[in-house]
């Protein structure tokens, strides 16, 4: 059932929250789990709809997993472990499952289907689709393979020297892992920017020697995965949301506790430095292959910037909330080479545009990004959507805390394919 909610100001927001489980992370720990060797067991596991996709299409290939509230057991039996599915695969919502999960496919000596949402048969398959063809999957799909539902009849792969044209973490994983499944030959990825790197870190937790460049990671087919344990640290693309609101509302301060700062996922961070927000960054010790820390931010007088090149993809999932940020910061703020965004969820350069215009920000879309003009009084008395995306859904959510009226924000519950427990934090935070 879609639900609408209705959402007014909040005059303060004072606290601390544990940010849930990162959502990559999450995603990988379940598929590695999955076809490495022995048990793994994960804990702080997101339990988002988009990770739930993913374990329940690992279980339809025989994978034992156990869920018990954020703790998850996987009983791997090697790649070779995995059975034919009886059943369609259907990743829901999830971009990441789909891509990652044919790259593991396209090595799979069988059969399957996979599906999703209305939303996923709207995002490009083809550049994973094509490269692994190029490896020797056979993959077809509606439009010649361009969009899912996807058949996949995986076998023997040969290794490529892949150059990716869009700087995509998806695209480079899926490649990677069917690299794996080569006969000790060399498979590498470059792409045009460094996308993030947790397959890559990852792969070596179980186990797997990945060399990793500036802007390219390579893999020896025929490595085994060992199974390990994995604690994933929070999501700082949920994080996001909190360090935006406690930047914008009057009067706060937030301590969000266990965020991932793993240096491709932190170009929110530099954007609020840049921007001039009161930020404070305590690194923890004791984490193993993901940097952790602690973050303190308070409310702050902020100034416009610009989001370009190297910086997009990481930043990519927070461009909507950096959005509203801007729209409380004095003078323009400019973001481009962000086209990536048109084929997320929904195009998010249109949905970010027309449902903040709603409430009186000024902002305009361009080809590759938006402009973004303020200081603005966010105005509310709107219906707004999240067009069934978490991430507009959130956005809209802190939106709220600063209109001068009521919002009523439909399609809420898209919310909780990353953030389940969204609204009990804002709510404890709300003073
Ligand atoms: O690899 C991942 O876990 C992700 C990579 C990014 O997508 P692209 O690879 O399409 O850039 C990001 O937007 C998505 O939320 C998660
Ligand atoms: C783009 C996203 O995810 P995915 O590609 O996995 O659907 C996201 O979480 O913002």
């Amino acid at each position: 059932m879609e639900e609408t909610k209705k959402l007014s100001k909040i005059n303060q927001l004072t606290g601390t929250i544990e940010i849930p489980g990162d959502k990559s992370i999450s995603h990988r720990a379940v598929m590695f789990g999955s076809i490495a060797n022995g048990k793994t067991e994960i804990s702080n596991f997101l339990m988002g709809a988009d990770c739930l996709s993913t374990v329940s299409c690992f279980k339809k290939m025989g994978v034992a997993i156990d869920i018990q509230e954020g703790h998850v057991t996987v009983e791997g039996n090697g790649f070779d472990g995995l059975k034919e599915p009886s059943d369609i695969l259907d990743v829901g919502n999830s971009g990441t499952t789909t891509r990652l999960m044919v790259g593991i496919l396209a090595g799979a000596p069988f059969h399957s289907c996979i599906i999703g949402d209305e939303s996923i048969a709207k995002r490009p398959m083809s550049r994973v689709t094509n490269p692994l063809r190029m490896m020797g999957a056979k993959i077809d799909g509606r439009e010649d393979g361009q969009y899912t539902p996807l058949s996949v009849r995986g076998g023997n792969l040969q290794a490529i020297h892949y150059h990716s044209p869009v700087a995509s973490a998806q695209v480079k994983s899926a490649i990677l892992l069917a690299g794996l499944n080569t006969k000790n030959e060399e498979t590498t990825v470059t792409e045009p920017h460094k996308s993030r790197d947790h397959t890559e870190r990852m792969l070596r937790a179980f186990g797997v020697d990945v060399k990793e460049d500036e802007n390219s990671a390579s893999i020896i087919g025929g490595q085994s995965l060992q199974a390990t344990n994995i604690f994933v640290p929070g999501d700082i693309s949920s994080a996001a949301f909190f360090l935006v609101a406690g930047a914008i509302v009057p009067n706060s301060e937030i301590l969000l506790k266990n965020v991932g700062i793993n240096p491709t996922r932190t170009g929110i961070l530099d954007v609020l430095e840049q921007m001039g927000a009161s930020i404070e960054i305590t690194p923890k010790e004791g984490h193993t292959f993901e940097p952790v820390a602690d973050i303190v931010i308070r409310t702050s007088s902020l100034k416009g910037t610009t989001i370009s090149g190297d910086l997009i993809p990481k930043l990519i999932d927070e461009i909507p909330v950096i959005a509203l940020l801007a729209s409380q910061a004095e003078g323009d703020t400019i973001i481009r080479d962000a086209s990536e965004l048109k084929v997320k969820e929904t195009n998010r350069i249109d949905t970010v545009v027309g449902e903040l215009k709603k409430i009186g920000a000024t902002i305009q879309a361009t080809d590759d990004g938006m402009i973004i003009s303020g200081k603005t009084k966010l105005t509310g008395n709107a219906k707004v959507s999240s067009h069934g995306d978490h991430r507009i859904g959130m956005m809209l959510a802190i939106a709220s805390c600063i209109t001068e009226e009521p919002i009523e924000l439909e399609s809420v519950d898209a919310i909780d394919v990353s953030y389940p427990t969204f609204f009990e934090h804002l709510d404890s935070l709300a003073k």
